[in-house]
């Protein structure tokens, strides 16, 4: 397609856009597309481990497993959006065709999230789990495509439209991309969490699981929308065949060259060309081998969405006028990557570089590991505070007494408040389990010699008989007011649970109906509310995001400023292939230590991490920094001089001609030493 000339600096751009202050005003629907599409991915993961928990009734290592092989997969998809894109069908109908994937991924998971489709008998609860089940597996598995598949391809396709000589316009652009990735994930972690939140349904009312997930497919299709109403402006680049498979061949040609380096006759030319591919393919190698050890980062990086937002179930969130949703914890990240990224480079980097030291990218990177392990070490700390407030519970509590000396209740109560809490009281045991976070369990021992029934505004809890006790039931967390009722007379009786909370209320005999009976109940707590405020969580956010500014950031940047220029798209693909190993990471260390204490394992991950950082900066070391243009320049100069002698140049059937030899001399080589064997 024709360049076009840019009114305004006279420089070219690319397609048939129009140019409005330096930018073709194609990119403008690209940013729009990637902002909701990082909306409805983040506000989608940021529910997920609590759909899990909560809806599906999974476990926490079985929520967080799935969570961390759905976010894996989304990362080993984009290997699979760049080979379609870029040998088969082009970037533009790849990114429309995953994202149609996408959006009926999205929509499968909201329409997951409705318990009305199972909920036969109207009790507020599922009845056939397996469907809901297969149908989020089947959605995750869209998403996953979809999202990883359109990642390598909506960046590449965004620079597609930027002429050659708009190097800084295509900088900015950049800079914005990644200002929106993070401006999405802020507000979608911020909105789920209350959508999530909500209660609806058809036949009852429960936690609004499907509107969390419904409005991200809905951003979704918005996104979609906005990418193809651009249609007509883009500069759509054809597919150039598959890269992956180039580099494959590029590594086979230039070995079965190097064998055969004398057997055949190769003009200067050739050689030239021989060794600029050489080069090129030990840049790659060279940084794909620095890479191994990175996956580790990722590991610990990755479990903000799973063990953290488990870990803030345990907390409390009332920060005073505000109450935070314990996924909702998830925002400090964004909210710090917005505010870190401009301090880092315009404040620190360069204070850092005045002082003398020279804090190169490698450097830095194994700084961002340290801050990571240091997040790790803050959240085993947390960890310990928050087993510390559970078992005062275990030895404050074990024996209840009435107060009227007509009932004893032995109490013993294993496990956390907020996950399955076994409930033993004179051989009958209740197992309670917490469907949600704002939901606190209660119930009424009643030591008169009538019957009374028990309400709220809201809801009838039921009549309990004399010398006995009702069963448990749920109410959310906060102030409430019971209404106790004895025939046609009434008392009210107040009483505020904390998040995680489970309360005993002991009606006294004494008590008269007609007056205040704030006096005649006494509550015992069963499960102390959490006490550990979600604040302390902040401390290991920020390391962890210090660390992702200095880590993921500076190996962007380091990654495609050390790629050649025909193979920097290899490299991004292979740095998100670390983000997915370090999420099957998280399987394997969890599944194989099996440490039955949370803050044990966040000790382990930080150890690994430690050792991980010192072996990288051994390699890093090592590594020789390059400039592969002026390598390339170079190589270009000698080539084109030797292209000039007519004698050594030779036809592009002659060059086929020396890479079908090779090959053949490789196939000759590998029979040899196959015979040999
Ligand atoms: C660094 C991630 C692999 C990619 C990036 N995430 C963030 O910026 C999160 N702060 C993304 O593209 O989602």
């Amino acid at each position: 397609m024709a360049d076009k000339e840019d009114p305004k600096n006279g420089k070219m751009g690319k397609g048939k856009s129009k140019v409005v202050c330096g930018y073709p005003l194609s990119i403008f629907f690209i940013v729009v597309n990637e902002f909701c599409e990082r909306f409805s991915y983040y506000g989608m993961r940021a529910v997920l481990v609590l759909y899990f928990k909560y809806f599906l009734r999974w476990d926490d290592d079985l929520a967080t497993s799935i969570y961390h092989t759905f976010v894996a997969l989304c990362y080993l998809t984009p290997i699979l959006g760049a080979i379609v894109a870029d040998s088969w069908l082009g970037k533009f109908k790849t990114i429309i065709y995953l994202s149609i994937v996408y959006a009926v991924g999205q929509v499968a998971m909201a329409v997951s999230a409705i318990h009305d489709i199972t909920d036969s008998d109207r009790d507020g609860t599922p009845d056939s789990m397996t469907f809901h089940i297969v149908l989020s597996m089947v959605g995750l598995f869209l998403i996953a495509l979809g999202t990883g598949g359109i990642k390598p391809c909506v960046a590449a396709f965004g620079g597609d439209q930027f002429g050659e000589h708009q190097d800084r316009q295509r900088r900015t652009f950049f800079s914005v991309f990644y200002l929106c990735i993070n401006g999405g994930s802020l507000l979608s972690t911020i909105i789920t969490p209350v959508l999530r939140a909500q209660e609806c349904g058809i036949y009852s009312k429960q936690k609004c699981y499907s509107l969390a997930f419904g409005v991200p497919a809905a951003l979704m299709v918005v996104a979609l929308v906005v990418f193809i109403i651009g249609s007509g402006m883009y500069y759509k680049a054809e597919p150039q065949g598959n890269i992956m498979l180039d580099v494959c061949k590029c590594i086979g040609v230039s070995l079965a060259y190097t064998i055969c380096i004398n057997t055949f006759y190769i003009t200067a030319y050739q050689q030239w060309l021989k060794k600029l591919l050489i080069a090129q393919i030990k840049m790659v190698l060279k940084v794909l081998f620095l890479y191994i050890p990175l996956p580790m980062f990722w590991t610990l990086f990755d479990q903000k969405g799973s063990r953290w937002t488990l870990q803030a179930t345990t907390m409390d969130g009332n920060f005073g006028a505000l109450v935070i949703q314990p996924d909702q914890m998830q925002t400090v990240n964004p909210i710090l990557i917005l505010t870190l990224v401009p301090i880092m480079d315009s404040l620190i980097y360069p204070l850092i570089k005045k002082c003398g030291l020279n804090f190169t990218p490698l450097k830095r990177m194994t700084v961002g590991m340290l801050l990571a392990a240091i997040a790790f070490v803050c959240a085993a700390l947390v960890q310990i505070q928050i087993d510390v407030s559970t078992k005062q519970l275990l030895h404050s509590s074990p024996y209840i007494l009435s107060g009227q000396g007509f009932i004893y209740f032995k109490l013993t109560i294993k496990g956390k408040a907020n996950s399955d809490t076994e409930i033993v009281e004179n051989q009958a045991i209740t197992f309670v389990g917490f469907t949600d976070y704002f939901l606190v369990y209660f119930r009424f021992v009643n030591g008169m010699k009538t019957a009374v029934n028990v309400s709220t505004a809201a809801a009838d809890f039921g009549l309990i008989e004399p010398f006995y006790y009702s069963n448990y039931s749920q109410i959310k967390n906060g102030k409430a007011t019971f209404t106790l009722r004895s025939g046609s007379q009434s008392c009210e009786y107040s009483t505020n649970f904390g998040f995680g909370s489970s309360y005993t209320f002991f009606i006294h005999s004494t008590l008269v109906f007609g007056s205040n009976c704030q006096d005649s109940v006494t509550a015992v707590e069963d499960i102390k509310p959490n006490s550990v405020h979600m604040a302390l969580q902040i401390p290991q956010y920020f390391f962890i995001t210090a660390g992702e500014v200095m880590f993921s950031v500076t190996g962007l940047e380091f990654s495609y400023s050390q790629a050649p220029s025909n193979m920097k798209a290899v490299l991004q693909a292979g740095w998100l292939f670390t983000v997915a190993i370090g999420n099957f990471i998280v399987l394997i260390v969890a599944e194989l230590a099996k440490i039955p204490k949370q803050w044990a394992e966040y000790v382990l991950f930080a150890s690994l991490l430690v050792a991980v950082c010192v072996i990288f900066s051994i390699m890093a070391y090592f590594y020789t920094y390059i400039d592969p243009t002026e390598i390339e320049a170079q190589f270009k100069k000698k080539i084109n001089e030797d292209d000039e002698d007519d004698k050594s140049k030779p036809g592009k059937a002659e060059v086929e001609m020396v890479k079908r030899d090779s090959i053949k001399c490789h196939d000759e080589y590998d029979k040899a030493t196959q015979t040999k064997m």
